[in-house]
């Protein structure tokens, strides 16, 4: 028997370590039998919105064990203790798991191993989360990579691994032995007492805590489905159409044009693997479908449905490409990645800052992106932007005020992305765009949603005003606004001179004279 630590990676397909444990190829391994173990000091730094996201995502993977015959050992406690008297308990001789790259899971299974081997349990460590692992792909000279692109022509190149094989039923402890193991024979919680010594943690086979039990409150924000199924229903069905016109269509969040995998990719519930595998038959598509459309038009250069695709792909190595940056440099959690001389002087005011995370701050994009992580605790891509650059740029507001309110509010925070975004921003990560490039947000909106469906759809306020006065809101007098949508705030600064303001305080950053 072999126990096996489920983390980030929510699903029994195309799971790396999970095949492994459950002898996939090698007749002297598993069965497998699985594990979830709420770990406090996790949950110290998660939100209601995750905790439900995670929940849900639990209760996909049991249900898919069960309808194997297994089931899932869901245990509570500091993971140092609970895994080597679980596996005690269960008669397993190894842990395996799968790895995650940041600094605190780091640390967090440095300790694991130290105590599996104080109690002379096995363990193993499978790369799993991303195709290419964050040591693997470097400079040439040998240093990881601090540019995309660069970074994604060596990702794009390299030759990728198969999905790993769903275990077979028999290849799972069946539910029976796992709920004699525990002391739990009605397949419901229980305060195991076996013989392994889970004395004082709780172990229940399948049965899962309620956020309240776990300290948490249940979400205002409505949050979508979770787990495999679900995560390849999605996926299917943006492979089957909407990913040939992603690269035209991506930017305009009232198209939801994109795939929304990433609540998904995020736990795990779809395995990398698996999705760019699909990513590659698309990709066929596409060729057969330009190919066919130049036939027709007398247009050689018909590659729009091909790079539309490679489009996606390369947003799926902006995810690893953030992974090898975290990994490298576990500090830019909290830190810079850049270094400026002297220090930014952020203002962070939080009266603006509150008014940002109300989505009331009299700019329609910015309000209707952070009104819509209220309520679906998910945003638009370009609009993440967008709410970003006006509260580093527009608000001068230090990054991590805005990083710790998305980790708080997004189903799908993932800690090297949302840093990466916002250290991006702000100008402070890699590839950061020079800090003189400022978004602005009334063009951006009138850009990017020039009807303002989106902008409506999460604004009620503005619902009945024309698009034009909507991107104009800024030049508005107050008799026109308040004409025009009486509930709805004026401007909290005005851009342009917030602009000049970010470009003296970024340059002062810099050791060089704003008045130059
Ligand atoms: C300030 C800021 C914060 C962000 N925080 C997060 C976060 O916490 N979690 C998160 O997954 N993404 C984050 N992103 C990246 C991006 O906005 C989301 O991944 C994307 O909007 C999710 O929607 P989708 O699944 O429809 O994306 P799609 O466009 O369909 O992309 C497919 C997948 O590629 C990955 N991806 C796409 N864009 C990026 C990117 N720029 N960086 C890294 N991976 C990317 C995601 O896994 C995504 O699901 C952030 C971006 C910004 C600017």
């Amino acid at each position: 028997m072999e126990l096996f630590w489920h983390r980030r990676d929510l699903r029994a397909a195309d799971n790396v370590g999970l095949a492994t444990a459950a002898g996939a190829g090698d007749d002297d391994r598993g069965p497998a039998a699985p594990v979830f173990v709420f770990d406090p000091d996790v949950l110290g730094h998660a939100s209601d919105v995750r905790v439900r996201r995670l929940i849900d995502g639990l209760a996909a993977l049991r249900d898919d064990y069960r309808e194997r015959g297994s089931d899932l050992l869901v245990a509570r406690g500091d993971p140092k203790e609970v895994l080597p008297r679980l596996a005690a308990a269960v008669g397993a001789d190894r842990v395996v798991w799968n790895r995650d790259y940041s600094g605190l899971a780091r640390e967090r299974d440095a300790g694991v191993r130290q105590a599996l081997n104080e109690a002379g349990i096995d363990r193993e460590a499978h790369h799993d989360a991303v195709l290419h692992t964050p040591d693997s792909i470097r400079t040439n000279a040998g240093d990881p990579y601090s540019v995309y692109t660069y970074y994604w022509r060596k990702w794009t190149d390299r030759e990728t691994d198969p999905p790993a094989p769903t275990p077979e039923a028999t290849h799972l402890a069946d539910a029976a032995t796992l709920r004699a193991a525990v002391g739990s024979d009605d397949g419901g919680d229980a305060d195991a007492r076996a013989d392994g010594g889970v004395e004082s943690e709780r172990v229940a086979v399948g049965d899962l805590p309620s956020p309240a039990d776990l300290g948490f409150g249940e979400p205002d924000a409505s949050i979508g489905p979770a787990g495999t199924a679900a995560a390849r229903d999605r996926l299917d069905a943006f492979l089957a159409e909407p990913v040939f016109d992603y690269e035209a269509e991506r930017d305009y969040p009232a198209r939801e044009a994109t795939s929304r995998l990433s609540a998904f990719l995020k736990y795990g519930e779809i395995g990398i693997r698996e999705a760019y595998e699909a990513t590659e038959r698309a990709l066929d598509a596409a060729t057969e479908r330009a190919e066919s459309g130049s036939e027709s038009t007398d247009d050689a250069d018909d590659e729009g449905p091909v790079a539309a695709v490679e489009e996606f792909q390369q947003q799926l190595a902006w995810r690893e490409f953030y992974t090898q940056v975290l990994y490298h440099n576990p500090a830019v959690v909290t830190e810079n990645y850049k270094t400026y001389e002297e220090g930014i002087a952020w203002r962070d005011d939080p009266d603006e800052i509150a008014a940002w995370k109300r989505g009331e701050t009299g700019y329609p994009i910015v309000d209707a992106g952070m009104r819509q992580l209220r309520e679906e605790a998910f945003m638009h891509n370009r609009v993440r932007m967008i709410v970003a650059s006006f509260l580093t740029k527009d608000l001068l507001v230090d990054w991590r005020h805005g990083y710790d309110h998305f980790r708080e509010r997004l189903a799908d925070h993932d800690t090297a992305n949302d840093n990466g975004g916002w250290q991006w921003a702000a100008s402070t990560g890699t590839d950061a765009q020079p800090y003189f490039r400022i978004f602005n947000p009334m063009t951006q909106g009138e850009r990017y949603d020039p009807d303002a469906e989106y902008i409506k759809a999460h604004v009620p306020e503005l619902r009945g005003v024309d698009a034009d006065l909507i991107h104009e809101w800024h030049e508005l007098s107050p008799t026109q606004r308040a004409n025009a949508a009486p509930e709805y705030p004026a401007p909290v600064v005005d851009h342009s001179a917030r602009r000049e303001e970010a470009l003296a305080m970024y340059k002062r950053a810099r050791g060089e004279d704003p008045e130059e």
